[in-house]
């Protein structure tokens, strides 16, 4: 039997990149072609070595498999558990990420536990892990248990650990056994978890010096004297030059021994991992990883650094992602709730002469679209533009939004022409922000907002030099509002060049604004609505454009073109330009409108369709998108259902690792929380005519255009759009493309 697994941090972080499938934690064997990695039994140990690790004084990390609580115990939780110590291991050793919070770490000393997995899939199990058993620097992973514990009556794993030491030089010392049939080796494969498209099995160097365009290398070869920006269209390959710079850079200071701390930002999660995934693919030295001397890195969100440095005490706080679809829903409800209330009350006299738009949107029915329209825009104007920038009712700054102070607003916001406008509109807010403060919830805009004070502080000027970053990588820049923004300047430690003088700050950013469902790219205040404000530190920098794009057919690339001519023309100061580029991929099938009867025939034909599709290509290959927020909640009740354990829901931008085991399931989701991720095939639900009448605002009309566009493109070969007949057909938005041929149409009513 055996009774531990013993690492080496590089084996560690190499095993735990593959995909890695259930009957793996059988024999816990490896694959011949993981050529770095030597796999050792010593005793009752199974040791993973690098075959260059020489030095028995470097860190080990141990995974304890004693009864009566052994950490994999063969059951279907076990990979998700594996995720986890990959995460914890990054954590401990590098520093390059933080638990997440919804983890619910607790701590004693060096033993900490966490949740196992989430609640669906782990119930309440924790593991718990010591990051200095017997006074070393290692790691050791013990117990997993069904409910929180105790930890004084934890059974640890001392025995273990002590054994995995002594038998180390042992295991060193041992030649890589001979070569095993790679027939026999089940549950591991290589490098499947990133999508196959994204790496293409190419190195780093390969990636530079061959497949790189003319354009993305310019990027690449960008110094670090100033802020560089990356604009192209969806899969123009932004991410993919962001990752190539910042492993090439990495590996560049280290060459030099030059001391680099960097840290590449994204917006979700999700990306979060792919990012990683890409990285740590180029990366052949380690060094994301931790083992350079001299080049740190990280790779996180936003919000994740927000709270590893300000460590909210979250015992006493519930933080409420508003970005997630259950947050959104409680928003939404708020906000209605907030409505409604206000009309029984003196409010209705004091705002009595609102303008009319706005006064018959107010005392609509809660049931009526126009109410729900109202709830929708309110939700935007408080993300993009309320909260974003700390504008509040009875502060300097609110008094200067209600009396229209604040210069230039944007045309596609929210129309508020009068003073009382946007009184009413504050009011609204304040309301709400008191909901929240009494439910004792912390949404993630006032997390960030507290970060940026926090940055502004006595504390930060000193933490910066050992703490802040030498360069920031970001993707997906038009995802993040104006506050999230002014931060990244903050967060680079040194400002001053050698002769005394300010230097600018080396941040390189990707981002198409046309990608945002929601206005987060604006601010209000000076200017015509470029994407930066003064105070980002972020004006005027160099701007390389990418005009060729990989990620999907000419034929998807033809019908993008023709869904973004039907965009509002809106002025942003340049950045806002035509949909023109060169699609570098073979030809396939043109994009396809599918009309149906009503709701239960859409839903019951496309996913059937999605889920054979699913099983004939294979893991992460066919998504399936909503762009309407009532249908998607409505459909994802029915299909947990009726399609139970066949669909993975990805409703948030939070951690969702079941992205990773997605096996033959379909996606489902919507297009704002799969930003950045690509799909084989892509069906796009209900863009209907109803959801798109005439009356919509400009800004409406962009945040709707927006998600389709976003989820659209997507598609890497397969693209279905799909509406219904008892929604009024589909929108007329599309009418360009099918005019063109861009779309063909397929009616399906029976
Ligand atoms: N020069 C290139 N040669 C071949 N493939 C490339 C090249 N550049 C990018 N790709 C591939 O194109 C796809 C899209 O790249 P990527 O996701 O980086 O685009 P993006 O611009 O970030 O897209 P989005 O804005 O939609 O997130 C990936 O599969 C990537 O591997």
């Amino acid at each position: 039997m055996i009774k531990g697994l013993v690492f080496d941090p590089s084996s560690f972080f190499s095993v735990l990149q593959c995909e890695i499938d259930d009957d793996w934690f059988e024999h816990y064997e490896i694959p011949t072609a993981l050529h770095s990695v030597k796999r050792i039994p010593c005793g009752d140990l199974v040791f993973f070595l690098d075959i260059a690790l020489n030095d028995e004084t470097k860190p080990i990390i141990v995974i304890d498999l004693t009864e009566p609580y052994p950490i994999f115990r063969k059951d279907r939780v076990d990979r998700y558990v594996l995720d986890r110590l990959s995460t914890v291991g990054r954590a401990i050793l590098t520093n390059s990420v933080s638990i997440p919070f919804n983890w619910h770490s607790h701590g004693q000393g060096s033993l900490q536990s966490v949740y196992a997995a989430n609640k669906n899939i782990g119930g309440g199990s924790r593991i718990h892990f010591d990051s200095n058993p017997a006074g070393n620097k290692d790691l050791l992973f013990f117990s997993r248990v069904d409910a929180p514990i105790e930890f004084s009556k934890l059974h640890t794993a001392d025995d273990v650990y002590l054994s995995a030491r002594s038998l180390l030089n042992e295991a060193i010392k041992s030649p890589p056994p001979r070569r095993i049939n790679p027939a026999n080796v089940t549950g591991i494969n290589l490098s499947r978890r990133l999508p196959e498209s994204f790496s293409r099995g190419a190195t780093l160097d390969q990636w530079y010096e061959t497949k790189l365009t003319e354009e993305q290398r310019e990027f690449v070869d960008k110094s670090y004297d100033g802020p560089v920006r990356l604009r192209g269209a969806a899969g123009t390959g932004k991410t993919l030059s962001l990752a190539v710079k910042f492993v090439r850079d990495a590996l560049a200071f280290h060459r030099n021994s030059t001391s680099r701390r960097l840290c590449f930002l994204t917006h979700s999660s999700g990306t979060v991992d792919q990012v990683t995934g890409i990285c740590l693919e180029l990366d052949s030295r380690g060094i994301l990883t931790g083992q350079s001397k001299h080049v740190i890195t990280h790779i996180r969100t936003l919000y994740d650094l927000a709270y590893d440095y300000l460590k909210f005490d979250l015992d006493d706080l519930t933080p409420l992602s508003l970005d997630g679809r259950d947050g959104r829903k409680m928003q939404a409800e708020l906000i209605s709730g907030i409505l409604i209330e206000m009309r029984s009350d003196v409010t209705l006299a004091r705002f009595r002469d609102i303008s009319d738009n706005l006064q018959a949107s107010w005392a609509a029915q809660k049931s009526s679209d126009a109410h729900q329209r109202l709830v929708l825009e309110l939700m935007n104007e408080f993300a993009s533009i309320l909260d974003a920038d700390g504008i509040w009712a009875g502060t300097e700054k609110g008094e200067k939004y209600a009396k229209g102070q604040i210069g230039y607003r944007a045309v596609w916001l929210m129309s508020l022409p009068t003073e009382r406008d946007r009184r009413f509109v504050l009011e609204i807010h304040r309301r709400y922000r008191s909901l929240l403060t009494e439910m004792n919830t912390l949404s993630v805009d006032q997390m960030v907002a507290d970060f940026n004070s926090f940055l502004d502080s006595n504390t930060w000027d000193r933490l910066k030099s050992t703490k802040g970053f030498d360069a920031i990588f970001v993707d997906e820049l038009h995802l993040f509002t104006s506050i999230e923004r002014q931060v990244l300047h903050k967060l680079i430690r040194n400002t001053i060049g050698g002769d005394g003088i300010t230097t600018r700050p080396p941040i390189f950013m990707a981002y198409d604004v046309k990608q945002s469902p929601r206005d987060t790219f604006t601010y209000v205040g000076e200017g015509d609505g470029t994407l930066f404000s003064a105070s980002t530190q972020l004006q005027k920098s160099e701007l390389v454009k990418l005009s060729k794009v990989f990620r999907y057919t000419p034929q998807i690339a033809e019908f993008l073109y023709d869904l973004d001519a039907t965009f509002p023309a809106i002025d942003l100061a340049g950045e806002w330009e035509k949909f023109a580029i060169t699609a570098e991929v073979a030809d396939g099938d043109i994009p396809s409108l599918s009309i149906f009867k009503d709701e239960a025939e859409l839903l019951r034909r496309v996913f059937d369709t999605a889920h054979d599709q699913a099983r004939r290509l294979g893991g992460k290959r066919v998504a399936i998108l909503c762009v309407n927020d009532q249908l998607f909640d409505h459909y994802d009740n029915i299909s947990r259902k009726r399609y139970e354990g066949r669909i993975i829901h990805v409703n948030s931008r939070e951690p969702n690792l079941d992205l990773r085991h997605a096996g033959k399931k379909v996606i489902f989701s919507m297009p704002e929380y799969v930003a950045g991720l690509q799909f084989e095939v892509v069906h796009l639900l209900h863009v209907d005519a109803q959801d798109y009448p005439k009356e919509l605002s400009i800004g409406e009309q962009r945040r709707v255009i927006s998600s389709i566009y976003l989820g659209s493109s997507r598609a890497e070969r397969g693209l279905h759009l799909h509406c219904c007949e008892s929604r009024g057909g589909h929108a007329s938005l599309l009418n360009l493309g099918i005019k063109r041929g861009s779309l063909t149409v397929e009616r399906l009513i029976d």
